[in-house]
């Protein structure tokens, strides 16, 4: 397999090591960072040059507008880790126009879980999805939600922002990616809950989500471990490598 990385941080830097001796890699930043096995590419016309089967962002929602939809229009596979980046509109609407000759945009789980069942409901059943996010305030450095405020200095647990999905996604484009994914799996992007907090007991970062359908009612609750970066769950990259393996997988679970 060829594998074209976009973004070489905590998640790519994972993904490249979960898949050293199975795939020829490349990655581009604008740093032209490199990791073993993986050779920097300095711009996007090189990146195309090395023909990759797949195209794995995880480089932040700059980036993703960027470089996404054009790839897309070539023709080249695509699997994105900056999904909140769908919930403007405009942006969106190129994605969904951009797909030739057969590709393929793949939106993973991330760092949450249980979209499979979500997915799977009949949109006009689903009654409510309410998201909550809970992080320790390391985990929000760099956010809206700082601007103002020692985050370090809380004593306990503090809502940050609480609004639908896309607000969220867009306000907090380091840490609200699931809720966009949750909302493209399930209700929408307005029609879907968000609520972040920070937390400095929380032991890692914490996703829960709540779903009310006729059908049925599910939970959803994952606590993981950081990665490198503190607001990136280490589960994110599983959910990448996941995705990448089931394309040459002979049985896909
Ligand atoms: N779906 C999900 O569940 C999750 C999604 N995410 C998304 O994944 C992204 C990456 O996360 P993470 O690995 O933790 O982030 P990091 O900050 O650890 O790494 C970001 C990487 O992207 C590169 N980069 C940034 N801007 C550009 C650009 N314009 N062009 C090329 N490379 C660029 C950086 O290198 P350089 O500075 O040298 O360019 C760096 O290598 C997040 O920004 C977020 O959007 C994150 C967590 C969960
Ligand atoms: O990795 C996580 O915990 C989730 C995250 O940052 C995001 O959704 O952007």
């Amino acid at each position: 397999m060829r594998l074209a990385l976009i973004g070489l941080g905590a998640i790519n830097r994972a993904v490249a090591a979960g898949m050293a001796g199975q795939a020829e890699m490349v990655a581009l930043t604008r740093s032209g960072a490199e990791a073993p096995g993986v050779m920097a590419v300095s711009d996007l016309s090189a990146l195309r040059v090395f023909a990759p089967d797949l195209v794995v962002e995880a480089a932040g929602h700059g980036a993703a507008r960027a470089y996404l939809p054009g790839l897309l229009a070539a023709g080249i596979d695509v699997l994105m880790a900056s999904v909140g980046v769908l919930a403007d509109p405009e942006t969106e609407a190129a994605f969904r126009a951009a797909p030739a000759h057969g590709a393929q945009l793949t939106i993973p789980a991330g760092a949450i879980g249980g979209l499979d069942l979500l997915a799977a409901l009949p949109k006009d059943s689903l009654r409510a999805v309410r998201y909550t996010g809970v992080k320790p305030p390391a985990a929000w450095a760099g956010s809206p939600a700082a601007d103002g405020r020692d985050l370090s200095a809380l004593d306990g647990p503090v809502t940050l922002f609480e609004g639908t999905a896309r607000q969220a996604a867009l306000r907090f484009p380091n840490n609200a990616n699931v809720a966009a994914t949750l909302a493209l799996a399930g209700a929408g992007f307005d029609r879907t809950e968000a609520r972040l907090v920070a937390d400095p007991d929380a032991a890692g970062n914490g996703h829960a989500y709540d779903v009310i359908s006729d059908t049925a009612e599910m939970t959803f609750s994952v606590r993981a471990r950081p990665s490198d970066t503190p607001g990136t769950s280490a589960t994110t990259a599983m959910s990448l490598l996941r995705a990448i393996r089931n394309r040459d997988a002979a049985w896909v679970v």
